[in-house]
């Protein structure tokens, strides 16, 4: 298996692990393991997700950033023992800098937001969709890349935003068809953990890792957790103390084990949504909790809901981070509150659901417009030209024409409407020759338009 790149100071030529070279010295065609390629059949897939990202972001009148793939190493070093810095894809460059691909986009966003200073006004409502990396040995068989959609608000204090960004998730839900019998949202906050842990006497430099392993609940037996919390010297009757009370689905019940005044918050969260009229996709759940260390409050996590009971991977998660900022040396800090929302479990779910229109699959030409000959190949282009300048998607025969049965192939080939060919009689009468591939929709026009495979003569002006 590939050990992690733990220390990759640039090795001498001798001891660089060779290539794996194919048969008979021809390149490696796979990707590098855990990454993807993007055919165009594959391409249209993302395309179509992340237009519904774009468009939901527009709607909620959201801004688009950006930044490198490649970061300072520096930007994730937490001790929390998260898993997401536990398998950084880092390295030395060739300037011996400590770099790494980003595993996650928020310390990017936040190393903005520190660099645009006080010209940046607030609040900020800022999406990416940046590529994530993770360096996972090959033998779990896991991806290293995902896309990842980040929404996130700056400098709003109050749950106002969390609401925001809860209704900008199940926006997303809606417009892919995905209803509340078939997608949630668990909601829950770590002041909840966080009065919880006080009442038990778990210090609070112990929090943030402590949120790190009772988040692996869902994936670990109770006793390893317990075990991985006694680490932090919590005792076993504490640890068990706070593994039930994660188990409480009722913000009522836990009001009564923890005091109303904790979970206020979380009852004005729910008013909110009410208004949005998402409700019926959000439920309170007190075992959510999120794996990063940088949470401080509100937390929730998007989730399929199975029809056999196999557990569900989460679909998104974020929560409310109101204290990146000083972690990185500024002198104050700014609220922040965001999600990441990959691409990959919801494709599958959207694929086992079949909720993509079947659109999607098909690569859209309309029309391909053929010269007879080479001599007439300029008048082929600048019909082509025409139809494109109305808004047509249309291509003009690049190979030269040999056979005109070749030109019908590839119209079949990229699904064209219409074949348009430019011959030399009709040219000189200002006309072209026009094959109709398939049946159009009733009412377009002449009858000839719903005969499919015939061949008419259209002038050049009646094209569009
Ligand atoms: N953080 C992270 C990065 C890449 C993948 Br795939 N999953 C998680």
């Amino acid at each position: 298996t590939d050990a992690p790149p733990q220390n990759t100071k640039a090795k001498p030529e001798s001891q660089k692990k060779p290539s794996k070279k194919g048969r008979g010295g021809m390149i490696v065609l796979e990707p590098v393991a855990g990454t993807r390629d993007f055919i165009p059949s594959d391409m249209r897939y993302r395309a179509w997700l992340f237009s519904k990202f774009h468009a939901v972001a527009k709607k909620y009148g959201f801004e688009e950033y950006d930044a490198p793939i490649l970061e300072s190493e520096e930007l994730y070093k937490r001790k929390a023992g998260e898993e997401i810095t536990q398998q950084m894809y880092n390295f030395t460059d060739k300037s011996e800098q400590q770099v790494a691909l980003r595993p996650e986009m928020t310390p990017s966003l936040a190393r903005l937001i520190l660099s645009q200073g006080k010209s940046l006004l607030m609040p900020v409502k800022w999406y990416s969709i940046p590529q994530c990396w993770r360096y996972e040995t090959t033998t779990r068989g896991r991806k290293r890349e995902h896309y990842q959609w980040n929404m996130d608000i700056w400098g709003v204090p109050n749950v106002s935003a969390e609401a925001e960004l809860l209704a900008a998730i199940c926006e997303f839900f809606k417009l892919v068809g995905l209803t509340s019998q078939e997608v949630g949202i668990k909601i829950s906050s770590r002041k909840v953990l966080e009065t919880v842990m006080k009442g038990l006497n778990i210090s609070s430099e112990q929090f943030a890792p402590a949120c790190v392993i009772v988040d692996k609940l869902d994936k670990l037996q109770k006793e390893d957790v317990v075990q991985q919390l006694s680490i932090l010297g919590i005792s076993e009757e504490s640890s068990l103390e706070l593994i039930s009370i994660m188990q409480i689905k009722d913000i009522d019940e836990l009001s009564q084990k923890i005091g109303e005044e904790s979970v206020a918050e979380l009852r004005q969260l729910f008013d909110l949504v009410k208004g949005y009229g998402v409700a019926e996709y959000l439920r309170f759940d007190a075992s959510i909790v999120r794996g990063l260390s940088y949470y401080t409050g509100v937390v929730f996590e998007a989730f399929s809901i199975s029809r056999n009971s196999e557990l569900s991977r989460a679909i998104c998660g974020g929560g409310r981070y109101d204290r990146i900022l000083t972690t990185y040396g500024a002198k104050q800090d700014t609220p922040a509150c965001g999600f990441g929302f990959g691409d990959v479990v919801i494709l599958e779910i959207l694929r086992d659901l079949n909720k993509i229109p079947k659109e999607v699959s098909r690569h859209v030409v309309n029309d391909l417009v053929v010269p007879f000959n080479e001599d007439l190949r300029p008048q082929a282009c600048k019909v082509v030209t025409m139809l494109r300048d109305a808004g047509i998607p249309a291509e003009v025969y690049l190979p030269k024409t040999k056979k005109i049965a070749n030109t019908f192939s590839y119209a079949e080939r990229i699904d064209a409407d219409r074949v348009i060919m430019i011959a030399p009689d009709e040219w000189n009468a200002g006309e072209v020759k026009v094959k109709y591939m398939k049946l159009q929709p009733k009412g377009v026009g002449e009858e000839e338009k719903n005969t499919v495979g015939v061949q008419f003569a259209v002038k050049v002006d009646d094209l569009l």
